[in-house]
């Protein structure tokens, strides 16, 4: 038997690939950031080549670290940022523009236009989505409108469309030589063009975002073979797993029966609820999304919390403002003061997400006095996090009637012992995190083992799970609902920015 599963996680800042053994432990790692592209404000993209060039560099390191063979390599599985959208030529591999990343709010002027349409409803039905800047369907859209020949060269087959993962499985499989174009149920219903139930391209959806059905890759199950690896880096190993970030780091944490949730802290911060069978549309503002499907089984259900930037601000602080060197350099910042001082930071961005939904907000930092000093607004930096979730847990509380007992949660934050207690302080809920951090490519490992038989079924995954670190709430209710309203009162100010 083969050694290792191998993941890529394709995520926003950076790409990692990641080698686990049997228990799910780590057993290699190489990691690269990739440069982040702001042409104008609001513009985000990444260079897909970059990328792609980054992807061969991890598999490789992480492969000679573990002094490992490709045929030491049971599989690989694929992991992504979602919804980043990227258009390339069939013949050539060629991208016709930068990725737009799902961060990018280009499209404010097209959600305009379709806000004052009531079949905005009927979409929701549809795809589990509102239209926003965020998804696939508008981004693509925009390409298609404004990228030279690229219209033409869709219609004629020659323009392929994908997210990350689909753009990485078809340069794996060789790309321009017979690279194969697919994606998995959970990224495609981030496009805004799945339809939920038939878990098909909905010909409705496409004919209103008018996109030609030709340039888009086949759907497939999270879990199965889709092709053989043939770049140099591991030849011949199966391509057997591919998951949207979001939805990896639920099958990472072995959510698997409905109800259980996790909560990723990165660039943005994403709670998922498994439920199971059941397509529930939320009332209270969150997306209705796919959990998984392996392999030939019934396809697995979520409803989702989205929050667009919490860690992307503690990038912001330190590349823009240049107040800390390295992200993890907040938590000393903010150490040096007691609380916020009364600062409240609402990082809108890209408009706010769940459970607001506001393409007209921009980010406001409110309550400022002459008292507050740069400790201060680390402060409000790191609870801004804390606040954005805690405002989607009471949304998904609401929605699906489960008062989370505790709240799992993973992500390159959660090594923020501040942030991370007074989340359990403002929530009122305990917060554990797991054994093994990196859950979004162990998800990812857990799709591609399970399909090739490394991993036998669920049961198995759910025994390598143990908690790392608890967190109790230790603040008193008064305090709680005082600095939860502040946050509220704030989150009204960044309304209505945008005309
Ligand atoms: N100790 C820390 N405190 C606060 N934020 C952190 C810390 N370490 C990393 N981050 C933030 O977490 C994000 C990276 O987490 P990661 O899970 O790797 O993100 P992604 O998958 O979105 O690329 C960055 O936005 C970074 O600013
Ligand atoms: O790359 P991450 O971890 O920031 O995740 C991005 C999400 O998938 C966006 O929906």
């Amino acid at each position: 038997m083969s050694r290792f599963i191998a993941a890529i996680d394709q995520g926003t800042t950076s790409t990692r690939c990641i080698l686990f053994n049997p228990q799910g432990n780590i057993v290699s790692v190489a990691q690269k950031e990739h440069e982040q592209i702001y042409p104008q404000p609001g513009w985000v993209e990444h260079n897909p080549d970059e990328i792609w060039k980054n992807t061969q560099e991890v598999v490789a390191l992480a492969r000679i670290q573990a002094s490992a063979n490709a045929s030491d390599i049971a599989a690989i599985g694929i992991t992504n940022q979602r919804e980043t959208t990227v258009v390339w030529n069939r013949k050539t591999g060629k991208p016709y523009y930068n990725a737009l990343v799902w961060q990018d709010t280009r499209t404010t002027d097209f959600v305009a236009t379709y806000e004052k349409d009531r079949r905005i409803n009927e979409f929701r039905a549809i795809t589990g989505l509102p239209v926003s800047t965020y998804f696939s369907s508008l981004k693509l859209k925009w390409l298609l409108s404004n990228v030279k020949g690229l219209r033409a060269d869709a219609e004629k087959g020659d323009a392929l469309f994908g997210n990350m993962d689909t753009f990485l499985i078809w340069h794996l499989t060789g790309g321009a030589q017979g690279g194969i174009h697919v994606t998995d149920v959970s990224n495609a219903s981030r496009t805004q063009l799945m339809n939920l139930r038939s878990l098909q391209w909905d010909e409705k959806m496409l004919k209103e975002f008018d996109i030609p059905a030709v340039m888009l890759p086949a759907i497939k199950s999270s879990s199965e073979i889709y092709g053989y690896v043939t770049s140099e880096v591991i030849p011949g190993v199966p391509v057997a797993g591919d998951l949207g970030d979001q939805h990896a780091a639920l099958v990472g944490q072995t959510c698997f029966e409905p109800g259980m949730a996790k909560n990723t802290y990165g660039t943005g911060c994403f709670l998922v609820m498994n439920t199971g069978n059941e397509i529930k549309l939320s009332e209270n503002g969150l997306l209705t999304t796919m959990a998984y499907q392996f392999g030939n089984q019934p396809a697995k259900y979520a409803l989702e919390g989205s929050v667009a930037v919490t860690g992307a601000l503690v990038q912001w602080v330190r590349d823009n403002l240049g107040l800390i060197r390295k992200s993890s350099d907040i938590e000393k910042l903010a150490k040096t003061v007691e609380d916020n001082g009364g600062a409240y930071f609402v990082p809108a961005f890209s408009g706010l997400y769940a459970p607001y939904w506001r393409n007209d907000a921009r980010g406001v930092i409110a309550g400022l006095t002459r008292y507050v000093n740069k400790g201060h607004i680390a402060r409000a930096v790191l609870e801004a996090t804390a606040y954005q979730t805690t405002d989607v847990v009471k949304a998904m509380e609401q929605d699906s009637g489960i008062e989370l007992s505790s709240l799992r949660v993973d992500g390159g934050m959660v090594a923020n012992q501040l942030l991370m207690q007074f989340q359990s302080d403002i929530l009122n809920r305990q917060v554990v995190s797991p054994a093994v951090a990196e859950t979004t490519a162990l998800g990812a490992a857990y799709a591609a083992g399970l399909a090739v038989g490394y991993w036998k079924n669920t049961e198995e995954l759910k025994q390598n799970w143990a908690i790392a670190h608890t967190w109790n709430p230790a603040m008193e209710e008064h305090k709680r609902s005082g600095l939860y309203q502040g946050w509220q009162k704030a989150v009204t100010k960044s309304f209505g920015w945008m005309e």
